[in-house]
């Protein structure tokens, strides 16, 4: 065995004195442990042979003889341990060492990139792919929380999404006692808060994170690092808070990067993991002698979970090191395997395996869906959230104006002479109209729906972040919620779409009074409410189509590209302004009807040019090559035949549009549902 690593020095002496010091914290524990021996627990997690391995790429795609080969890597390895109800696990190790992958498996969110072998039991039954969801609370390592709602709030709606049959004051007095629970009591009506304004601090976030999953009474609660960013006070704080939440009749699984060497005493069990292997899975207490006993004492006043998970690591500076570093990780996982500490946990497992009238596994508390209540409370929540964003509504009404304030200032007046550019300018409007609002929608649905509606899109270049700086997004809690079982993501896209309509309405509405009356486009109510209405689709399909994207394509810059080049081949091929609809080729001709630009800038000529007749400058008489044609009606015979006949055909054209976009909505986010569950 490799006894390279030397800390005091090694022997006897040292041991000793090691075991010594930390006597005092093993006798603190037996008389601190939740476990007591003489109680049966109720509930028992058992975790058998767990490994997983990917199948990867060897070389980047631009190297295609090494990109066309495949190797696996082994991420998990063996992994067996047990806990019982009343115990708080810690699952210490290194970065990389595996820690989320294996809670992810345990939670059976893992996803079916790879291949899991092993077997999770509660309650000595194995669990059925189905049945994870409904048994295992997992807090994520990120809080994705509304940033402008309350505590209160916060955990009132997840209460009215997962406890559907409790009557309002119920659900009331239920969210009273977990914060009274997770001491959040003193901020309950303060807002989250976000990265540009303040709210409640990181500790108090992360315990309104493990708050939420409390309110459906889990028996096993797993964290994933729920200290990471925290004050090493606070992240003491909320170890002790989860130990008090184990001695409660729970199982608590937690990943803990550097536990404070107080937390000792707390740790019913502690796993230490290192290259997807447990290199060690016990009591603090045998951890102390375990490891002495293999000849690396802890030194006085040393850290010990520090010092274990140091010399578990494998260093991979230099070659040299890691063969080290590597065969000492070996030799102390081996000497585990033959331990007494591991023979005892395999006999737990199996024990509990044999138990012939075995208890049930305790599933969450849940009640029979309702949709329309779900989408009624999703739809509450994000109008609630999206309400209290001053700046985010304010940019959502204003920007499509800050827009149209260009165009007036361009254009200025239209006028009536066709040598002072009436046709022209007429047609530049309506290009413009049609053209540039499907991209402020689009802007809207990308900055709520992946920067939480506070980032400007430009401003952010990174793709696969689940929040960015602090302010997670709504696609990003939608996405961890339906994890958690509480909706379907569809039911969020729909909650989305019904909360942002009237912010839609009012902004296009705001644009079209302004541009409409001031450059002096035909006067007429009527007329108006027309053009208004038909700039309204482009409009919420920008904002749809970026929505059904994101359901099917993670990377939000690529969802971007992908409508923006829709939109420019949509009004390129429907508009009939680049190239006339009868000189096109057929193909184009036949792409052009499946095109909300066609029927739309159809509608906005007829509304506009219908019945409108020009001047001809001073000329007595026609001048060549200009004034052609001085009326409305023949301009729109020539450009767009027929469309004076197809006007309620049109519209109804372009509406139908939305809902055939929701369902494609709906469809893309069942996928996206299918994959986040996988
Ligand atoms: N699906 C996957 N495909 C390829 N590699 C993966 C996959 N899942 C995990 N890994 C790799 O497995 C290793 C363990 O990752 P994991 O996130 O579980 O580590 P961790 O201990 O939680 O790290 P940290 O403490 O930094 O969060 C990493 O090297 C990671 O890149």
């Amino acid at each position: 065995m490799n006894r390279s690593y030397s800390l005091s020095g090694e022997g006897t002496e040292a041991d000793a004195r090691s075991k010594e010091s930390f006597k005092f914290v093993s006798e603190k524990m037996a008389s601190h442990s939740p476990a007591n021996p003489d109680e049966v627990p109720t509930c028992s997690l058992s975790v058998s042979q767990v490994s997983y391995t990917v199948s990867e790429r060897v070389g980047p795609w631009w190297d295609l003889p090494s990109y066309r080969k495949r190797w696996t890597r082994q991420i998990l390895t063996n992994v067996s341990f047990h806990v019982d109800s009343g115990q708080i696990l810690g699952i210490l190790g290194n970065s990389g060492s595996g820690k989320t992958t294996l809670l992810d498996a345990i939670s059976g969110r893992i996803g079916n990139t790879g291949k899991l072998l092993g077997e999770v039991c509660v309650n000595g039954r194995k669990l059925k792919q189905e049945q994870f969801q409904d048994c295992f609370s997992y807090v994520l390592q990120s809080d994705n929380l509304l940033s402008y709602l309350t505590v209160e709030e916060t955990l009132t709606f997840t209460a009215h999404l997962a406890l559907r049959r409790h009557s309002s004051s119920a659900i009331r007095k239920k969210v009273g006692m977990v914060m009274a629970e997770l001491s959040l009591g003193h901020v309950a009506h303060c807002v989250i808060g976000g990265r540009v304004f303040p709210g409640i601090s990181g500790g108090e976030r992360r315990r309104v994170s493990i708050a939420g999953q409390l309110l459906q009474d889990p028996k096993v609660i797993l964290l994933d690092e729920p200290t990471t960013g925290l004050d090493s006070m606070t992240a003491n704080q909320i170890v002790v808070l989860l130990a008090n939440l184990a001695k409660r009749d729970r199982i608590v699984v937690v990943t803990i990067h550097q536990p404070r060497s107080e937390l000792f005493r707390v740790f019913s069990r502690i796993a230490i993991m290192s290259q997807g292997e447990l290199v060690f899975c016990g009591q603090p207490g045998e951890m102390v002698d375990f490891f002495s006993d293999q000849g690396y004492g802890c030194p006085e006043y040393c850290n010990p979970f520090d010092i274990y998970v140091d010399l578990t690591s494998v260093d991979t500076r230099c070659s040299e090191r890691q063969a080290t570093t590597y065969n000492r990780m070996h030799d102390i996982a081996s000497a585990y395997r033959s331990s007494e500490i591991y023979r005892r946990m395999l006999g737990r497992i199996e024990e509990s395996r044999q138990v012939t009238d075995k208890p049930c596994i305790p599933f969450k508390s849940k009640e029979s869906p309702s949709g329309l209540s779900k989408l009624g409370v999703l739809f509450r929540r994000t109008m609630r959230n999206l309400s209290r964003d001053r700046m985010g509504v304010l940019m959502r009404l204003s920007q499509n104006l800050i827009y149209g304030l260009f165009v007036v200032f361009f254009v200025m007046k239209l006028d009536k002479d066709v040598t002072k550019g009436a046709v022209q300018d007429r047609i530049g409007i309506i290009y413009q109209a049609m053209g540039a609002s499907p991209y402020t929608g689009m802007l809207n649905a990308v900055a709520l729906c992946e920067y939480g509606g506070v980032v400007p899109p430009l401003w952010v270049g990174g793709a696969e972040t689940q929040s960015v700086q602090g302010v997670p997004a709504v696609r990003a809690i939608s996405d961890q919620e339906s994890k958690d079982g509480l909706y379907h993501k569809w039911q969020m896209f729909l909650a989305y779409i019904f909360h942002i309509l009237p912010f839609s309405i009012i902004s296009v509405f705001i644009f079209s009074s302004f541009l409409y009356w001031t450059v002096g486009m035909y006067p007429e109510v009527s007329r108006f409410l027309c053009f208004s209405g038909v700039i309204l689709v482009p409009h919420v399909i920008g904002e749809l189509l970026t929505l059904v994207l994101m359901g099917v394509v993670q990377d939000p810059n690529m969802v971007n590209t992908g409508v923006a080049l829709l939109n420019v081949a949509g009004i390129m091929v429907g508009s009939g302004f680049l190239r006339s609809n009868q000189q096109m080729p057929t193909v184009f001709k036949m792409l052009s009807y499946l095109t909300f630009q066609k029927y739309g800038c159809e509608l906005l000529i007829v509304t506009e040019f219908h019945g409108l007749n020009f001047t001809c400058g001073d000329a007595p008489g026609i001048i060549p090559g200009q004034c052609m044609m001085s009326n409305g009606d023949a301009i729109i015979e020539q450009g767009y035949p027929g469309a004076l006949t197809r006007y309620t055909q049109d519209f109804i054209m372009l509406y139908a549009f939305l809902p055939a976009l929701v369902l494609l909505g709906i469809i893309s986010f069942k996928i996206r549902d299918h994959l986040v569950r996988r």
